[in-house]
């Protein structure tokens, strides 16, 4: 059952409508990432959820209860039973650790102490209590400011980018160690982000924001391998984007023939390959590629190729690669699976 719903959400500044009718059901005890580019109105759905901004329009609930109903429903933000994670913790620099996080709690709550040491092992603090805020590392500050949201036990929890001032392998295991805070404490999360590869790893539902609306909510799988539209796909994921024609369930394009998932329309569109998708094979057996580019990862490499497209004009193409790269260059490919198929509205 759905603990946050939105519904036909609309805001603007002056002139300027930034939400045009958000529509949102997060489920009870599930992260959901708010994926959007800039400017798409993320933040400014999380400061109305918050109760931080007015809505002009629309409903927010949580649990069943109306927090937002213009004109007449506007509860405070702090009677919401929601906290917010800002974009970097914004601590309190004079109070230590167990102060910040014991901010929210009841000054003569005998269980205080014990709350708050809880809440730091929670987060992988144990023993932190009597540091002082600029005495901590980037992530650690993310992981108090978490437990002091969580303190006073509130039913959702808002992130605005919390990770976007942490480098990249901190942001990773800050990310996984929120996630499983956010799990333990059963707490419903919203997390705003721009950065598509945290939104597919970190959260149980992906919902998409473009001017304004969500164009599309579903689970990481669904938002990537079924996406609502083309902007959607190049979004969520590295896409080769071809222009084709489907006749009985089969187009033929300079990557071979490929097909959409079974049912699709015939006509002429966009079809959208992911790059785990192409696989190298012998030069005689696949469609003849040149390598462009190769680079290693580690546990993976990306590999550009091109292929001839349309009239001959060279198609870049990118592939993923586990074990080893091509030393030649000239290689097949073949490309596995359905792919993503959007016909042209007629
Ligand atoms: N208080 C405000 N007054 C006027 N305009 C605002 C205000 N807050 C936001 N906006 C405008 O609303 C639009 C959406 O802003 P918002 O911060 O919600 O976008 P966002 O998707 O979170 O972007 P980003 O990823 O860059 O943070 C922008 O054009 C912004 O300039």
């Amino acid at each position: 059952m759905s603990l946050l719903e939105v519904r036909g959400v609309r805001k603007s500044f002056d002139d300027l409508e930034v939400l045009r009718g958000v529509d949102l059901d997060v489920p009870s005890g599930a992260l959901v990432a708010v994926l959007g580019p800039s400017g798409c109105g993320k933040t400014t759905l999380l400061r109305v959820i918050a109760g931080f901004e007015r809505a002009g329009a629309g409903t927010v609930s949580v649990g069943g209860r109306l927090l937002t109903a213009p004109p007449g429903t506007h509860v405070a933000p702090e009677k919401r039973r929601i906290a917010v994670v800002p974009q970097e913790g914004a601590l309190f620099p004079h109070l230590t650790v167990a102060d910040n996080v014991a901010y929210g709690l009841r000054r003569r709550d005998p269980r205080r102490g014990r709350r708050v040491s809880e809440l730091l092992e929670l987060v992988g603090l144990e023993g932190y209590e009597r540091r002082m805020p600029a005495e901590l590392s980037g992530g650690q500050q993310q992981r108090v400011a978490l437990a002091r949201a969580l303190a006073p036990e509130p039913q959702v929890v808002l992130l605005d980018e919390p990770f976007s001032a942490l480098d990249a392998a901190l942001r990773a295991s800050v990310r996984a160690d929120v996630r499983a805070a956010l799990r333990a404490t059963g707490a419903t999360g919203f997390l705003v982000t721009h950065d598509q590869e945290e939104a597919l790893s970190t959260a149980d539902v992906v919902a998409v924001m473009r001017d304004g609306v969500v164009v599309q909510a579903g689970t990481p799988e669904q938002v990537y391998r079924a996406p609502h539209d083309l902007d959607v796909a190049r979004f969520v994921g590295e896409a080769v984007v071809l222009a084709a024609t489907v006749a009985g369930g089969v187009a033929r394009t300079p990557l071979g023939e490929l097909r959409p998932a079974p049912g699709c329309v015939d006509g002429s569109g966009t079809l959208v390959v992911r790059p785990e998708q192409v696989h190298l094979v012998a030069c005689d057996v696949g469609v003849p590629a040149r390598v462009v580019d190769t680079v290693f990862y580690g546990h993976d490499a990306s590999v550009l190729l091109e292929v001839d497209g349309e009239g001959g004009a060279p198609l870049p193409v990118l592939c993923r690669l586990q074990g080893d790269l091509p030393v030649t260059e000239r290689v097949g490919l073949r490309v596995d699976g359905p792919v993503s198929w959007f016909p042209r509205a007629s």
